[in-house]
């Protein structure tokens, strides 16, 4: 197959949309991405798989006269969340949704990948499809594993989130801090289940984490200066089992957002005291789980996103927009702790947010995308 064309990158990422699979389970998509890299012109192409990280997919392009090694990142996995967008081509797995994009992602790796297969880079070129970017770390697991060593190892590394909010194609960026550092939060309250009409005889987990819930709001509102701001989502609450029963136990999880590493340490530290403070109150047991993993905040690199910036804004052809932070998580943000590089928005423009059911990225930004990479990565191998 030679270059991949508009038409053949938008048949892809329908496919792609139609197999959404969770964190780590991405089988189906990896073989997907592997049929298509495999009909690219092989001739300089490596194509690498991770034992202890099945569904990663690595693939290298040797330079025609490397100076450096450029790395690009596409995130492949999806979200729990049932799709409702109608579309012909929606997700045929039950319960699962590109509900974040990662479906345009792949399509613009794919797209850029192709391009470079037909066209030898004069630098070397590492493409890492990762898995497990809304859960699971995987762009920390990969690193972990000792992945980009040697030759595998990028001396910068690219990558892009789709957003909504912005014309498709364009692109958006900014020096500095492009996305939050998230911790996930796991809240498990044991009380004493019992009898609806006897509730002097039990301790209600339902009222306790009702509790813990308003509170913990009241820690960005009254702990936090509003000047840097932070967010926790509590984005899911199990609790009992019918309408009579006093609830013995109940399950928090959710997610805490902050733009500096400083400030989501003092969002932890505070729904922890919170968690303290309902245990004693509601004398439950409370135990607050709180993991960051891989979820730092994205720090753009300077000397390489001031290049990438001045590359797009002086492209005629890219509508570039400079954003705000966002706070967004992503797991690139651990990748790039480690290596050098940028992160930047591409516009699929769409009245639904993110993580919505209703989500449906403008697929005419896909080969905008596959362009605007494309160009600059060009133009970042004749410097
Ligand atoms: C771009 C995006 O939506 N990323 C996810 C990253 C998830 C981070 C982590 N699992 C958490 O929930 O804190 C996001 O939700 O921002």
């Amino acid at each position: 197959m030679a270059v991949l064309t508009e038409d053949a990158l938008i048949k892809i990422r329908r496919d792609l949309h139609q197999i959404p699979e969770l964190a780590l389970n991405e089988v189906q998509t990896a073989a997907y991405l592997e049929k298509v890299i495999t009909s690219f012109n092989q001739t300089h192409l490596e194509i690498r798989k991770i034992p202890d990280l099945p569904t990663a997919l690595l693939v290298r392009i040797e330079g025609s006269a490397p100076k450096r090694t450029l790395g690009y990142r596409t995130d492949i996995d999806a979200l729990p969340v049932t799709e409702e967008t109608g579309l012909p081509f929606a997700s045929k797995h039950p319960g699962v949704m590109h509900a974040c994009g990662h479906d345009i992602h792949m399509t613009v790796a794919l797209g850029v990948l192709s391009y470079f297969a037909e066209h030898q880079p004069t630098d070397n070129m590492i493409f890492f499809f990762q898995p497990a970017e809304e859960s699971e770390n995987g762009g920390k697991l990969a690193y972990e594993l000792g992945v980009f060593k040697g030759q595998w190892r990028p001396d910068e590394f690219y990558g892009l989130h789709d957003n909504p909010d912005l014309p498709a194609g364009a692109i958006g960026c900014r020096m500095g801090t492009l996305f939050a550092g998230t911790t996930e939060v796991n809240i498990d309250l044991e009380g004493k289940g019992g009898h609806a009409a006897y509730p002097q005889d039990a301790n209600d987990m339902v009222v306790a984490a009702a509790a813990l819930i308003s509170q913990a709001q009241t820690i960005i509102s009254r702990s936090i200066d509003p000047i840097e701001g932070g967010v926790i989502t509590l984005g899911k609450l199990e609790a009992g089992t019918i309408r009579n029963v006093i609830a013995g136990h109940a399950h928090i999880e959710g997610t805490i957002r902050g733009l500096t590493q400083v400030m989501i340490k003092r969002i932890d530290q505070r729904l922890q005291d919170v968690g303290e403070g309902i245990a004693r109150s509601f004398n439950a047991k409370v135990t607050v789980g709180l993991n960051q993993g891989g979820y730092l905040p994205v720090e753009n690199n300077p000397e390489l996103t001031k290049r990438f910036i001045k590359y797009m804004k002086g492209n005629p052809d890219v509508n570039f927009v400079e954003t705000e932070p966002a706070m967004t998580g992503e797991d690139f943000g651990y990748l790039l702790s480690k290596i050098p590089g940028t992160m930047f928005w591409l516009g699929v423009e769409d009245d639904s947010q993110l993580h919505s059911a209703t989500l449906s990225p403008k697929e005419s930004s896909i080969e905008a995308g596959v362009n605007a990479i494309t160009g600059f990565m060009t133009a970042r191998m004749a410097e």
